[in-house]
This record gives structure tokens, sequence and C-alpha cells, in this order.
């Protein structure tokens, strides 16, 4: 980000400056994120610091960004999405197909829990956190045989060589943002604004806003796993696929919606009202 803001400007090295803030998200790594709860588990701390102008922006990953900003706050800036895919890790399996009946997925992601239960409902989950090497000798160790992880994060964490195969959308559709970061900063403070204006990916920021459009939509009026995704069709066309899941797979309702990408918002709205219509008002309670 500081390279990629250096650039833009023609700035030396020391005129940008990486506060590393660890969040609570990133600490507890021994429980569910569902079960600490709160919103914001990975932005809070770093608000905070705009706010006391510790920091002038804050890099995101868009997925962790709860669908409404604190006042004051904005996303001035979207950069170019990663792969939005999610990855199939495993060190004796190739794919979810491969996987023996019966056999252990460790992930604590509902949302991907609910998709591979869906394809494959003989598998069992078993939960799983920790970073990428925690996971890994998780694996070595048989605690699990496969686990499920962003392939943007892999690849941005030069570890793409633990990806052992990309999950397609239609039986894996990402997480609304996965793949996205963005910039929040203070919305007052045109400077930082200007500054960061060249880096925006006006693509992605679009697809991303019908993707949220549809989250904010949701939140709060559905506690089961949620998927968006939207990309570019056509020029100036895009689709969003979106759907929600049971926690055991079993029920799904799901929406293809395309329109112009001027109406990204009422897209992911529009996707909204109909997953929750097709839903029923059964779908969050019959077992
Ligand atoms: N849940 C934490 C989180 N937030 C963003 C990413 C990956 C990077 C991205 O999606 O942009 C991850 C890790 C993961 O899901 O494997």
């Amino acid at each position: 980000m500081a390279r990629k803001l250096g650039a833009a400007h023609g700035l030396k090295p020391d005129q940008c400056e990486i506060v590393v803030i660890k969040t609570t998200g990133d600490r507890v790594t021994d429980r569910p994120l569902i079960e600490v709860g709160g919103k914001g588990l990975f932005t809070k701390e770093l608000e905070e610091a705009l706010f006391a102008k510790e920091i002038d922006l804050a890099v995101h990953s868009m997925k962790d960004m709860p669908a409404v900003l604190p006042e004051g706050l904005v996303i001035s800036t979207i950069l170019e999405r990663e792969d939005p895919r999610d990855a199939f890790v495993s060190l004796k399996f190739n794919s979810l197909d491969d996987l023996p009946e019966g056999g252990l997925i460790g992930t604590s992601s509902p949302r991907r829990a609910a998709q591979a239960l869906r394809a494959r409902p003989d598998l069992k989950v078993v939960d799983f956190r920790g970073n990428v090497q925690t996971r890994l000798r998780k694996l070595e160790e048989g605690v699990a045989d496969a686990t499920f992880l962003a392939c943007a994060g892999l690849n941005r964490l030069g570890l793409s060589q633990h990806i052992t195969a990309a999950m397609e959308a239609d039986v894996m559709l990402p997480a609304v943002a996965q793949g996205a970061i963005g910039i929040e900063i203070r919305a007052d403070d045109e400077a930082v604004a200007r500054l960061l204006a060249p880096l925006n990916h006006e693509p992605t920021a679009t697809c991303v806003a019908a993707e949220r459009a549809y989250l904010t939509q949701l939140e709060g009026s559905c506690r089961t796993p949620i998927a968006g995704h939207a990309d570019f069709i056509a020029d100036g066309m895009i689709r969003l696929r979106a759907e929600i899941l049971s926690t055991d797979g079993k029920r799904i309702s799901a929406v293809d919606h395309m329109g112009g990408a001027a109406l990204a918002e009422s897209i992911g709205r529009d996707a909204a009202a109909q997953v929750l219509d097709q839903a029923g008002p059964d779908f969050f309670t019959v077992a």
C-alpha cells in the first residue's frame, strides 16, 4: 500500500510511515470469532487510531468491514480485487470431491462449512482457527483432511503454493467483498482523499458496492451463512450472485441478478429482498 501510494506520487519510502496495529480479530486465535462476537473485530482498533489521528488511513480487507461504518469515517478507495475464490487446501486430497466418505473439514467459517456440506453432506466439520502455518500444521497432524482459506490472502502472503485447488463460485460462492482491499479515512480529510484517488479501481469498487448493499440489507435480519459475489459480464454490466444457506447446507436460497453498473447498489438491495423472499419465514427456524 505504501509502495502503491509512493509510486503514484513519486514519494520517497520515508514519506509514508506504516503503523502496524493488531486487532482483536488478529489476536484471538484460540476460539471461533463467532463466539468472540461483536462487529468490527478486525476494524475497531484501526478506526480508533484514525479518530485519534495516530494514522491517516487504514488498510482493511473489505470482507472484514461491517456493513455500516462509524460516523465520521468513509471508505475512500478500493484497490483492484485479488482472486476472490476460496482455496481448498489439503496435503492428501486434490479437491472437495476427492475427499473420502465422512472426511474432516477444518473451518470456523459458517459459510464455508455450509457450502462444503451442501456439496458433500457426508463430511464432518471441525473448528479450525489460527494463521496459515498453524492450519497447515493441523493438517499435517491429521486434525482435518482439508481446510479452506481465501486465495487472495494466500497470494498476498506469497503462500499460493498451498492452494490445492481454487473453489469455483457455483460450489463455494465467496464472502461479500472477498479479495478486495479498502482504504478507510476520516470523512473530512480531503488531502488524503486526493492522494488516494489514483489508487481506486472503479470496477472493483462497483462490484463491492453491489455486494455490500446486499449484505447491509441482510445484516440484522439474517443469522445464517451469507455469500455474495459480483463481477463485470460486459461493458457497464454487472452480475451479482448471492445466497444464504442453512448452517448444515441442506437449505439454500440463491439469486443471480444482472444490471447496469450504475445501479450496483440497487441490484444488491433487490438481491437481498429476493433471497429473503425466496427463503420464506421458515428458513431460519425449521431444523
Ligand atoms: N476472515 C479473515 C480474513 N479476512 C480477509 C481474509 C483474506 C483476504 C481477503 O479476502 O481479502 C481472511 C482470511 C481468510 O478468509 O482466509
